[in-house]
């Protein structure tokens, strides 16, 4: 049995514009997804996602190909899910050279779903550190962000950048242009999460930004925007530069709503943080519902999110250090 862990992030800059080259900044976050693998006997796969719906569900099925997979929800959510999982798997056997190896997997998570805090990325780099191990297999870390960026990449239907998967393997913040991928120092920013209760379908978003691109020059001059704003933002953050970092984020966030990205519940956060005195404050990730990332050092933000109608969570989020991890 193997064990490994890997965190959420939050994007301070340069989500949906990574996707078409432009650079962005994650950074990891203290809230990880755990991933728990034992290989079977057969080749079958088991897994149990208990923090999935309310109730949590475990389905039993011998992959993509099988018609009746034993579940206890319905196929859509099961289908949803199991994307990300399958194809992790299918990653470990490759990397292990064990096509017929079959597991046993049990995931949980601290990681809102389909929120924007990469809890995909996150069940994506876990699992594969876990069911290559669990085989033997020591992956390196460029290995496993590499193979873990390729299960996104299918799943989101030729659609997903590097940061996400780059930064869980990681940890901290980083930085993502291309295959570009690097680490880079950052100080510990003082970030307020506030989050609607709601997700948003990043493969959808992602294939809306890219509609729009295609239709409107100015959609395409938007995305470059971003890109701009990331690098001015990364001259800030080596500044060390926090009200500049606030400045940024704020029109980072209006140009990802220009995109179409945002949602009256992330506005209404964002405006909330804003008023109360946050920095800066924008939706983080995909967008569409989820949630949103906020810089203030004092309590003020977080209190105004409480009394926000729209905010169901509001936490503070430290940056994460380790990246994965091997728990056991
Ligand atoms: N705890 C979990 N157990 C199983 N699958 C998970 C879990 N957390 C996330 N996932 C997978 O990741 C998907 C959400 O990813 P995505 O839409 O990219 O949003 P985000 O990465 O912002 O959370 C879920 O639909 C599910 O397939
Ligand atoms: C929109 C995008 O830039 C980030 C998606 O982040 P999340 O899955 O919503 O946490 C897509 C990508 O980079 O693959
Ligand atoms: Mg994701």
């Amino acid at each position: 049995m193997a064990t490994a862990s890997a965190p959420g992030k939050v994007y301070l800059f340069g989500e949906h514009a990574v996707v078409y080259g432009e650079p962005a900044v994650p950074c990891a976050i203290e809230r990880r997804a755990t991933v728990t693998v034992e290989e079977r006997a057969d080749d079958k796969l088991r897994v149990e996602a208990e923090d999935l719906s309310l109730d949590g569900f475990t389905v039993e099925y011998s992959g993509p190909t099988d018609a009746n997979p034993a579940v206890d929800v319905s196929e859509s959510l099961v289908n949803a899910a199991m994307g990300y999982v399958d194809t992790a798997v299918e990653e470990a056997r490759d990397a292990a050279d064990r096509p017929d190896a079959g597991f046993d997997v049990i995931i949980e998570s601290d990681i809102p779903l389909g929120a924007g805090l990469g809890s995909s990325a996150a069940v994506v780099v876990a699992g594969i550190e876990a069911a290559t191990r669990e085989l033997g297999v020591e992956l390196s870390r460029s290995e496993l962000a590499e193979r873990a960026y390729r299960v996104e990449h299918e799943v989101q239907d030729g659609q997903a950048s590097r940061a996400d998967t780059y930064c869980s393997t990681m940890g901290g913040a980083v930085r993502v242009e291309g295959d570009q991928c690097e680490t880079i120092d950052a100080p510990d920013l003082p970030f307020v999460v506030g989050y609607d209760g709601g997700a948003g379908d990043t493969g959808e978003l992602v294939a809306g930004v890219r509609a729009l691109k295609g239709t409107y020059d100015f959609a395409d001059d938007t995305v470059r925007a971003i890109g701009d704003v990331v690098r001015q933002g990364e001259d800030a953050l080596e500044a060390g530069d926090v009200e500049e970092l606030g400045r940024l984020m704020d029109f980072n966030h209006g140009l990802l709503s220009a995109l179409g990205v945002s949602a009256r519940s992330l506005d209404a956060m964002v405006w909330g943080a804003r008023e109360a005195g946050a920095v800066g404050a924008k939706l983080t990730g995909a967008g569409g519902g989820g949630c949103i990332v906020a810089l203030d050092e004092t309590d003020a933000t977080e209190t105004a999110l409480k009394y926000t109608p729209d905010c169901e969570q509001v936490f503070r989020a430290r940056l994460d250090s380790d990246g994965v991890r091997l728990e056991r």
